[in-house]
């Protein structure tokens, strides 16, 4: 196993919430890609939310890339992660990449749950069409993929997780 974790997946699939119980149950660090961007626009002086959708994924891909000493520590990713090939090629390098799956019927629910928060690439494109561009791209990117959509229970999932890594 290398010496860090990296969970990657759809906007609210639950990267976060699973993120920093797995931590927990490993005694691991986690951190929080989103929190950590947001800290560096504000050093930038603008506001992440704001920037087009290829200056969030530069802003994003220099986040990552400034993680390359982590150790023992599960990065939690935004979901456009896998857009950047350098903070790909970053996580590959230093961690092993969990696909966090679930059903596009499950995400989409949790999408207009929470009121259809910021999403890379959305543009004129259908829900669908977004889920389908990206499950191609974190399967590329994983080393592992959980799916969560018959077991969605958190402690399943971080069980889950601790197992696929023991034969990883
Ligand atoms: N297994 C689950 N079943 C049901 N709801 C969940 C589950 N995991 C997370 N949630 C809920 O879904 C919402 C999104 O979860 P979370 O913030 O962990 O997702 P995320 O993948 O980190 O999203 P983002 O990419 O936007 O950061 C939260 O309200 C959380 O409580
Ligand atoms: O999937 C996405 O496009 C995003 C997910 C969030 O984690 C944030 O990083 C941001 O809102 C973009
Ligand atoms: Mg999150």
């Amino acid at each position: 196993m290398r010496k860090n974790l990296a969970l990657i997946g759809m906007a609210g699939v639950g990267k976060s919430t699973t993120g920093k119980s797995l931590a927990e149950q490993l005694g691991y660090d986690c951190i929080e890609c989103d929190s950590l961007m947001t800290i560096e626009a504000q050093k930038r002086g603008v506001n992440k939310f704001l920037l087009s959708d290829a200056d969030f994924i530069a802003l994003e891909g220099d986040v990552i890339c400034s993680l390359a000493n982590a150790e023992r520590t599960v990065i939690d990713t935004g979901g456009s992660a896998v857009y950047s090939a350098d903070a790909m090629r970053l996580l590959k390098t230093i961690a092993t990449t969990v696909y966090l799956k679930d059903s596009i019927e499950d995400i989409k629910q949790r999408f207009i749950a929470r009121g259809q928060p910021h999403v890379v690439g959305i543009g004129a494109r259908t829900f669908e069409e977004l889920f389908l561009e990206r499950n191609c791209l974190y399967e590329q990117y994983a080393d592992i993929v959980v799916d969560i959509s018959t077991h969605p229970a958190l402690a399943h999932t971080v069980q889950e997780i601790v197992d696929a890594l023991g034969q990883n």
